[in-house]
This record gives C-alpha cells, structure tokens and sequence, in this order.
C-alpha cells in the first residue's frame, strides 16, 4: 500500500517512522510519502489561507496550493488513482468497518486541513477524478487532521497482511468483524500469577480453553454494557443469548 499526506505540518507525521508503521515501512509493506503543502504556494510568504466569505471566524484553505499538491501526488494523467482521505469533523465517523475497507485500497492520500477546514471546491473538483471520503475521529476539538491521519493509518496498516506478527490478534480486536464485533475487549493478564496480593483469574490458568473463551466473552459483556451501552444495541439477538444479557 502506497500512502501520501499533504499538510502544512508535515513533521507532525514523524511517529509514521516508528513502531508498527515503521517497521511496516522498513518491510516495504508501506510506502509512505510526506508533501508540504506550502510548497504549493508561490507567492513570497508561501500563503495557503484566507479569511473566509461570509465572514465568521478564523481562516480557511486557499483551493490552489491543495489543488496544485493533490495534483503533485496524483496527476490526472498519471497511473492509477487515489482514494482521498480529508479529516474533517464533519465527516462520517472512523470505525473499524472503515479501517477494513480502507486496508483493502492499494492507494490513500490524506489531506489533513488546519483553520477553519479547506475550500468545499478543492473537494468537488478532487471528486470529479478520485473517490473521496470525508472522515472524522470524534466529537471533539482539534487544531487540526494530522492527528487523524495518524490514528487512521495506525487502524488501516496494523490490518496490511504481514504487519501484525500474530495474525490472531486481529480476529480478537475490539470492533474486529466476527464474534468481537461490537464488544469492547475484557481484560488482561501476565506473569506474576500474585502481585500485590491481587491473583489472575483462574480459569485463565485452568487450561481449559473452552471454559476461557466463555470467561473472556462475558468479560467482554460486562466491560460493553459497563463503557458503551450503545454497542450492545447493535448486537443481534443471535449473537447474545439470554445467559449473556443476565450476565
Ligand atoms: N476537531 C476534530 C475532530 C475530529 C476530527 N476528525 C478528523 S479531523 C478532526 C478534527
């Protein structure tokens, strides 16, 4: 998978050479590119923004450095197209879903806006080439999408074939499609067996491996109903039965 971002803080991307991401690029799992968007601007203080019209407050992106940069990164007459990416908090919400299907496209390019977001045209115009998606990772606020970026292509390239070494821990993830989907994970133990007076459950050192599944799935009940009570709305009947609701 090929992945370029455009921003106007472009060493905000830094962790993208560590950990999980770095390795996956040190593999050649990732190619990861880096663009500055105010390369794209020509005049002397290299402007990418202005007072938005209408008025109101703050600033926004100016339509001709992001168009110049996205067409840098993907000319129309290139090979191959990108799937555009614009954090946004307007956007639709960043599920697991979402990294599933992002981890299948071969090309994203984010273009993370700062101010008060990017000109709507840059998007219109990016739509008539590429297919574009508007995407957002809570409602809260942020000073920009850089962070974004990094949350989604964490979720999107721990999902890349070869990345992850125990292919498992992805089929147990929180929100993993399958029988974790919607539940939030239960909770975990290592070595010491006692600290601090505290012991590991036992059934998780019983060996019974059918009797732990049940253990981890109704502790993964508890802590949903617990923290997000929204989630076991979307569990089907069939896949909670009457014992687990009681639970
Ligand atoms: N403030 C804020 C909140 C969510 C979000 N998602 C992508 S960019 C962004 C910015």
């Amino acid at each position: 998978m090929r992945i370029d971002v455009v921003s106007i803080f472009p060493e905000y991307l830094a962790p993208l050479d560590v950990s999980l991401v770095g390795k996956a690029r040190a593999k050649g799992l990732l190619d990861v590119r880096l663009h500055q968007l105010r390369d794209q601007a020509h005049d002397v203080h290299r402007t990418v923004d202005d007072t938005p019209y209408g008025g109101g407050p703050g600033m926004v992106m100016k339509p001709e450095p992001w168009a110049a940069a996205l067409e840098a990164v993907a000319p129309p007459d290139g090979e191959g197209v990108p799937r555009l990416i614009v954090p946004t908090p307007s956007g639709r919400p960043f599920t697991q879903e979402l990294a599933v299907e992002l981890a299948s496209e071969p090309w994203l390019l984010f273009a993370p806006a700062r101010y008060e977001g990017i000109d709507r045209r840059v998007i219109e115009d990016a739509a008539t080439r590429m297919r574009v998606d508007e995407v957002s990772i809570g409602d809260y606020v942020l000073a920009g999408g850089e962070v974004a970026v990094l949350v989604m292509v964490e979720a999107v390239a721990r999902l890349l074939p070869g990345v992850l070494g125990n292919a498992e821990s992805v089929r147990d993830d929180s929100f993993a499609p399958g029988a974790m989907a919607n539940l939030l994970e239960g909770p975990v133990y290592t070595k010491p067996a006692e600290w601090r007076g505290r012991e590991v459950p036992p059934v998780l050192l019983s060996g019974n491996h059918g009797a732990i599944a049940r253990w981890r799935r109704d502790q993964a009940l508890r802590r949903t109903a617990e923290n997000r009570p929204d989630l076991l709305e979307r569990l089907t009947s069939g896949d909670v039965d009457k014992h687990d609701r009681a639970a």
